[in-house]
């Protein structure tokens, strides 16, 4: 069995699962966000009294965060009611971040683990051998009145990534040109696991980014085994006992993709799919209006600092803007402590509370129509950011902060070290 197969047999208590068969698994922690009220209506509407287990319950205030709307307000309010009354401590208001950063973070996030949340990117949590997948409403609430959800026990897809990566050439660059070669549908209900010598020296915020945006392929959940960077990660945040498993030799994946990586140039998702992926120095001097840094895709200290990097000193161009949101607290603090957000304020650019901002359109940053945005989000499928007459470039933060600088699209492959 792969170690994803053992870790859902284990939750479903079984001997073995095996590929296409339906189990009911334990889950060991679920994650509700701020769009999702429904979670609590469902779990009424089927009689719902007490959740299954507090503790293993959390909510985090996110995709609207502070609230922009009245709805919003109100639906953080019903939301602050349910966990008073049901003893929830795991709520994090609209000071935390995005989910994605911020459970792992608390601590909440550790290896062979069941984590599902009403948000597809729970893919993320794989970085750290967690099984996370996301879900809707009604199944999130069958979990809080059981503890237990069915899942089909996902074919598992081995992306093996070697080579070694140009300078400023980030996990995101490396992602997008998978997501180019396999597109969308790769991994429709499948499990991908990253493996290869790019994956081993990547930090655990860079790995983040492979398993946020495997869900662009479709994919189920993901899997990178976990390391020693992963232990460190976690040995001062975690304080509860997981077990590491190893997957069988004879294990055989559904398929074998392998990727060398060293002749990867800057990478950019065009308008308007995430598939569509080209070099950035094809669309070079495409006039940009706002860019983008933030989410939990390319909001990490990691892709802060690069940016700061890049900007330290400069001032962005003229008829550009340029909009900074740390993707939790703590990535704010940290951000700031390095001096990271001082060097970006100075360089005109506008840092936002920690959440979602505009990445789903929200606030914070919104796009008009015929406006033009490079952003470190994962989606740019239209109306994503705002207008569905704008357009959206994925790409690093790394081109993101030169496209800043230089007013339009900008290659950071032609940089030679960082920031010059
Ligand atoms: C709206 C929300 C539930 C959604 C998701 O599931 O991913 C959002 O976070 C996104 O990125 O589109
Ligand atoms: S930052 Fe964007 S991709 Fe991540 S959870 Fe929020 S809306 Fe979804």
């Amino acid at each position: 069995m792969h170690a994803i197969e053992k870790y859902l047999a284990k939750a479903a208590n079984k001997e073995r699962v095996s590929t296409g068969e339906i189990v009911t698994a334990k889950v060991d922690l679920v994650e509700v966000n701020d769009l999702y009220l429904q979670v609590i209506k469902s779990f009424k509407e089927m009689g719902g009294d007490k959740v299954w287990n507090p503790d293993k319950v959390s909510f985090v205030f996110d995709h609207y965060s502070p609230t922009p709307t009245i709805k919003a307000a109100d639906n953080h309010k019903k939301m602050r009611e349910f966990c008073r009354e049901q003893d929830i401590d795991h709520l994090f208001d609209i000071n935390a971040g995005v989910c994605h950063q911020v459970l792992p973070e608390a601590g909440l996030v550790h290896p062979g683990m069941i984590l599902v949340a009403t948000d597809s990117h729970t893919t993320t949590h794989g970085a750290f051998g967690a099984f996370g997948t996301g879900v809707g409403a009604t199944d999130l609430a069958t979990i809080l009145l059981s503890g237990e959800l069915w899942f089909k026990v996902p074919e598992i897809i081995k992306i093996k990534i070697d080579g070694e990566l140009k300078p400023n050439v980030m996990a995101k660059d490396v992602i997008l040109h998978i997501l180019g070669e396999l597109k969308q549908d790769a991994a429709v209900y499948k499990a991908i696991e990253f493996t290869g010598s790019v994956v081993e020296e990547m930090s655990v915020a860079e790995r983040m980014v492979l398993c946020n945006m495997s869900v662009e392929m479709g994919a189920k959940t993901t899997y990178i085994k976990p390391d020693q960077k992963t232990l460190d990660y976690l040995e001062p945040r975690v304080n509860r006992e997981f077990e590491i498993v190893e997957t069988d030799e004879d294990f055989e994946y559904v398929e074998v993709h392998h990727f060398d990586v060293s002749d990867l140039d800057p990478s950019v998702a065009k308008p308007h799919s995430i598939d569509n992926v080209d070099k950035v120095s094809n669309v070079v001097g495409e006039k940009v209006d706002q860019v983008f840094i933030g989410t939990c895709t390319g909001g990490r200290v990691n892709d802060i600092r690069v940016a700061a990097e890049i900007l330290e000193g400069k001032k962005i161009a003229d008829d550009i803007r340029l909009v900074v949101i740390p993707a939790s607290d703590e990535v704010y603090k940290t951000a700031m402590e390095k001096g990271y957000i001082q060097t970006l304020v100075d360089s005109g650019a506008t840092i936002s509370a920690p959440g979602c901002g505009p990445c789903l359109g929200a606030h914070q940053g919104v796009l008009a129509d015929g406006e033009t945005c490079v952003a470190t989000s994962s989606r740019n499928f239209p109306g994503r950011m705002g207008s569905t007459g704008a357009k959206v470039y994925s790409a690093s933060p790394a081109t993101a902060a030169l496209t800043a600088l230089k007013g339009s699209l900008a290659d950071p492959g032609e940089l030679k070290g960082r920031g010059e």
